[in-house]
């Protein structure tokens, strides 16, 4: 049974770093349920660098940003890690005050246990993120999360444009697992929820519509009601 109440949860990227606190103030008073915060680090090859823990041509926020706004809020902090070495953020996330703890599946390859035992064991919860080119069989053969991130853009910046092909994945994957969060990140706002919904998702990330928007919080119940919609209709 897919949890009935849905998870939206401005991205923190398209927020103004500058007053990080009295951003993630607003987005709650504004009905947000988490504050998803994405942890980037810019892929080797761009940045002149060999070693390092680099996934994508961007760079944003650490443990230090988390434990500063953690000094501020009890919200649940959804971190996105779009790193190569998740494993070697997990003890400073879990002592910044992370909540949820999304990881790359090609990230964890050989450590997939040992990872999401760590993260457990921080009092955080695991969730795994999905880029537009990986199928859901990588999931395969391996031990379950209660949370899959399906990137709906190719991970780096906010403001792209959503891919709508990528529904397939939240359909096949709400299919496979009923019970799974299933989260979609990249391009979502009022003129796509619709068919992230429908296709089963029930967690959304929104950066550039919800910041963008003159009635933040028009947008973030529009978004819960689609999702509720959604939910009622399958149930039909
Ligand atoms: O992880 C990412 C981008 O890599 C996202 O969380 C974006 O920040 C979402 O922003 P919008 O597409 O909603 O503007």
């Amino acid at each position: 049974m897919v949890n009935p109440n849905p998870k939206i949860a401005p991205s923190m990227l398209s927020s103004d770093f500058a007053n990080l606190a009295a951003e993630a103030d607003r987005m709650l008073r504004y009905g947000a349920d988490w504050l998803h915060m994405d942890i980037m680090m810019i892929r080797h090859e761009l940045s002149g660098c060999r070693t390092g823990s680099h996934f994508v041509p961007n760079l944003t926020i650490g443990a230090p940003v988390i434990e500063s706004l953690r000094k501020h809020t009890d919200a649940y902090l959804h971190c996105h890690l779009m790193v190569t070495y998740p494993i070697d953020y997990v003890e400073p996330l879990g002592k910044a005050g992370a909540s949820g703890f999304t990881f790359h599946v090609e990230t964890a390859k050989e450590n997939w246990q040992e990872l999401i035992h760590r993260i457990k064991s921080k009092g955080m919860r695991p969730g795994v993120a999905l880029k537009p080119e990986t199928p859901i069989e990588e999931l395969e053969a391996k031990d379950p999360v209660e949370m899959v991130l399906v990137m709906t853009v190719q991970p780096g910046f906010g403001g792209q444009k959503f891919m709508p092909d990528m529904m397939d994945k939240v359909r096949d994957l709400r299919k496979k697992y009923p019970s799974l969060d299933i989260e979609v990140d990249g391009g979502l706002g009022p003129s796509t929820v619709d068919l992230a919904s429908s296709a089963g998702a029930n967690c959304i990330v929104a950066g550039s519509s919800v910041f963008g928007a003159s009635y933040p919080a028009q947008v973030i119940s529009q978004l819960r009601k689609n999702v509720q919609d959604a939910q009622a209709g399958s149930k039909k």
